[in-house]
């Protein structure tokens, strides 16, 4: 109790007690509740409570932001600069006096004429009087014209000195003599204008020139830098987030460290690369663009790249210095640190979705992270790499976006000994696997059958209102033309192309189906361990259009399947590790950029887990959907003419009725008129085939050359030998039909894929797949047929028996 009153006990003794009234109050330690009447009483103690929670909410929140990592940051960077503060104050006086420096070389360089004096004594040392004499003439002009300059400048001078010194004294004499309330009002004007200019003059005076030193120095630090772009050393203290920092000076200091002479050159003299387009975050990693300096290509910086990737503090695979737009342009990407190494997640179409083939397949992540929607209609795939390392996988993802879509009719050829493509096989038109010459033969007689559905495509497209020059969405539609997208990939290709019997044909076939397919929907997919040059057909690799190459050997293979050059432009899949990047591929010509580094989906189908087939069955479903069905196709046995390349026919063809033909004159027409056969032949091929025919070449004008003469005696001596008659003329029945020779003729010849099957029937059963009564696809084309396509290439791709 608190009372401020008397007690009742404190009255005198005897006294009459008398009521009194005391003024009290209770006092706790309990937090004061609110009055109830809703008026709120501040006690002491309650104040003193606010303040202390107050207190305790503001430390906290203190607290919080000091301990907050952008507070820890700047922390950070502040006690990493005041320990690094006397080094900085050491670098920034170097750099005062190396500014200093620089200024007094330009000058002395200007003043002297040093470079073009340089130029004049290399051009001395050259022997180069010309060059020699234009640097000293320039010096002369250029001298001539510095001092006409002075002397203007002088006269400049001096004028406004004559001009404006009378002005100033008579001013001065005016203001002296004169009171400026007896002035004329305009003159005590200009005179309060030139009051105010002069005060302003009094004050700014000293400030500048109290500023001037400080801007001279400042100058002069700039002037001495170090002359790489960027301010990274002040806010990045340790390179401790070079996990995914990358920035212009990081770059420059790193090709500054390839040992390239001209570029060690460039910055040993201060230059200061061009960026193009400044470092940015560019997916998962990132992009710069740069213009080297002279004497530097972007091939150069791209043959260095190990060096380049260990200056960078990155993997070779997380490194991408490659040709820009031009050879001195640079792009270079650099990938955040181990952003490569995981997968690409799930086929966006593992359990949902269906593909329209005219838009594409999801293939694959960019490097950027994007997905890849790879184009099937009017492309062509090459698909390498070493064993093992994603190809059968990346074919099936194709392949299995190629089922998603209902009109397309699929054919898969597996040349070896491989269950990779069984799940497939109902949604399958043709399938073979193995390493039995019956599965080349069947692949062969694919080839054969799409060159024959190529030349119906091409009538029926011909026949069409406007004569589309290719199959659209809106054509592949209408059932009745069967101009729908017809897919074939042949995995393990080489096996075919190599085989001895039907190779050299089926390579024949492949490059003709490559060329001219594109257009009628009909799309190949190759896929090969082995892309040398001798295993795939070199016209087939330079007519893909979309090559990918995972984990190779070497340059050959790498640009066997991504086109020549690539290797020497950077884009490299000899720089993917063999299994610790499996499933990563480099591909070109899948999107528009020069290059992808692609880690493809992967729809797995071992060990048990098979995610393909339940996206079969929905393929199978979605086909039932729509009305439309499958009908395996058992093709009848080959009946293909397997017969050699006729040399001396086709000698006889480019001799074009010279009397002599130079030997390197007949090797670029050989070339011209079998590209398939003859392109790569040299001196010694040709040599071998004109000895096996008995013709020897004969030196004329210092030349060798083949006589006219000589290969139509082989020729008559040959038909001789046919007939059994002197002067060999046929008896009425074609050569090709004997399983012989070509016609020596000039006139048109069919090949051999283009030839009679010898039933009809083979030709109607093996190809009804989607075939419509109003169109059937004809097979059997007869010899004297004439070509069906439009005529959009040159007519060489179809004819090479042309004489
Ligand atoms: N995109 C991918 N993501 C993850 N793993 C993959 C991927 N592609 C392939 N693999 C793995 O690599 C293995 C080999 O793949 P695949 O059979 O496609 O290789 P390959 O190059 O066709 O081999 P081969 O030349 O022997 O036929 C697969 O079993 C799988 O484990």
């Amino acid at each position: 109790m608190n009372a401020d009153e008397h007690p009742v006990n404190d009255a005198p003794a005897g006294a009459e007690l008398e009521r009194k009234i005391y003024d009290a109050e209770f006092v706790t330690d309990d937090t004061p509740r609110p009055a109830p009447s809703g008026i709120r009483r501040w006690t002491p103690a309650g104040r003193r409570h606010t303040r202390t929670r107050i207190a305790r909410w503001l430390a906290g929140l203190l607290r919080r932001a000091w301990q907050s990592s952008p507070f820890v940051r700047a922390r950070s960077v502040a006690a990493y600069r005041m320990r690094k503060l006397p080094m900085d104050v050491a670098r920034l006086a170097w750099f005062v006096a190396r500014g200093h420096w620089r200024w007094l070389v330009k000058f002395w360089n200007w003043a002297t004429y040093a470079d073009l004096r340089a130029d004049a004594r290399s051009a001395r040392l050259a022997g180069n009087t010309e060059a020699r004499r234009t640097a000293q003439e320039l010096i002369r002009s250029d001298a001539k014209a510095r001092w006409a300059k002075v002397g203007i400048a002088v006269r400049r001078i001096v004028v406004a000195v004559r001009v404006l010194g009378p002005v100033a004294i008579v001013l001065w004499a005016t203001d002296s003599w004169l009171d400026r309330a007896d002035m004329w009002p305009w003159l005590a004007d200009v005179y309060t204008g030139m009051d105010a200019v002069w005060s302003v003059l009094t004050v700014a005076g000293p400030i500048v020139l109290w500023l001037a030193p400080l801007a001279w120095l400042v100058a002069a630090v700039f002037e001495g830098r170090d002359k790489t772009p960027g301010a990274g050393w002040l806010v990045h203290p340790e390179r401790d987030d070079n996990d995914s920092w990358i920035d212009e000076r990081m770059i420059s200091v790193a090709l500054a460290h390839l040992g390239i002479t001209p570029l060690n050159r460039f910055f040993k003299d201060g230059g200061a690369l061009a960026y193009t387009v400044a470092a940015r975050k560019d997916g998962d990693g990132t992009y710069a663009q740069i213009r080297l300096p002279l004497g530097v290509t972007a091939d150069m910086v791209a043959a260095r790249r190990p060096t380049l990737a260990a200056n960078l503090g990155r993997a070779s695979l997380e490194t991408w210095p490659t040709k820009g737009e031009e050879d001195g342009l640079l792009d270079l990407w650099v990938a955040d640190k181990g952003a490569l190494n995981g997968g690409a997640g799930d086929w966006p179409l593992l359990t949902d979705g269906q593909v329209d083939l005219f838009d594409g397949v999801p293939f694959g992540l960019t490097q950027r992270g994007l997905v890849i929607n790879a184009p099937l209609i009017g492309a062509n795939w090459l698909v390498g790499g070493r064993p093992g390392q994603g190809k059968s996988a990346c074919l099936r993802t194709l392949l299995l976006g190629a089922a998603l879509d209902p009109t397309a009719e699929l054919w898969v050829f597996v040349m070896g000994e491989s269950p990779d493509f069984d799940p497939f096989t109902p949604r399958l038109a043709r399938y073979r696997m193995g390493m039995d010459d019956a599965v080349a033969e069947a692949a062969l007689q694919g080839l054969s059958d799409l060159l024959e559905e190529m030349e119906r495509r091409g009538k029926v497209l011909g026949q069409q209102p406007g004569r589309p020059p290719k199959v659209s969405r809106k054509l592949a539609d209408q059932r009745h033309l069967g101009l729908h997208p017809l897919v074939c990939a042949i995995d393990e290709c080489h096996e075919l192309f190599q085989h001895p019997k039907y190779g050299k044909q089926a390579a024949e076939m492949a490059i003709r189906l490559i060329k001219r397919g594109r257009k009628y929907g009909i799309v190949l997919l190759l896929a090969t361990q082995s892309p040398t040059k001798d295993s795939i057909p070199r016209e087939v690799t330079r007519n893909i259009s979309c090559g990918v190459a995972f984990s190779v050997a070497d340059q050959i293979a790498n640009d066997g399947l991504l086109g020549s050059g690539k290797y020497r432009a950077g884009i490299r899949a000899t720089d993917l590790r063999m299994n610790t990047d499996r499933g990563t591929c480099v591909a070109v010509g899948v999107t528009d950029a020069t290059f992808e580094l692609v880690r493809t989906f992967y729809v797995p189908f071992e060990d048990g887990t098979d995610d393909v087939s339940p996206v079969i069955a929905r393929a199978l479903a979605i086909m039932q959907e729509t009305g439309r069905q499958i009908q395996i196709q058992t093709p009848d046995r080959l009946e293909i003419d397997a017969a050699p390349v006729d040399h001396l026919a086709a000698i006889a063809a480019v001799m074009r009725d010279g009397r002599r033909v130079r030997t390197q004159v007949m090797l670029s027409r050989l070339a011209e008129h079998n590209p398939a056969e003859y392109e790569g032949w040299t001196f010694a091929d040709l040599t071998a085939a004109l000895t096996e025919q008995g013709i020897t070449p004969v030196k004329s004008h210092g030349n060798m050359a083949v006589r006219s003469e000589d290969v139509t005696a082989k020729l008559t001596a040959r038909a001789q030998d046919t007939t059994g008659e002197p002067g060999g003329e046929s008896d009425g029945e074609d050569t090709e039909t004997r399983g012989g020779n070509p016609r020596t003729s000039p006139s048109r010849n069919p090949r051999s894929d283009q030839r009679k099957h010898p039933s009809g029937e083979a030709g109607e059963a093996h190809s009804r797949l989607f075939d419509t009564p109003e169109n059937p696809r004809k097979h059997g084309v007869g010899t004297s047929a004439p070509d069906p396509l439009p005529a959009v290439d040159s007519p060489d791709d179809w004819g090479s028996d042309d004489g």
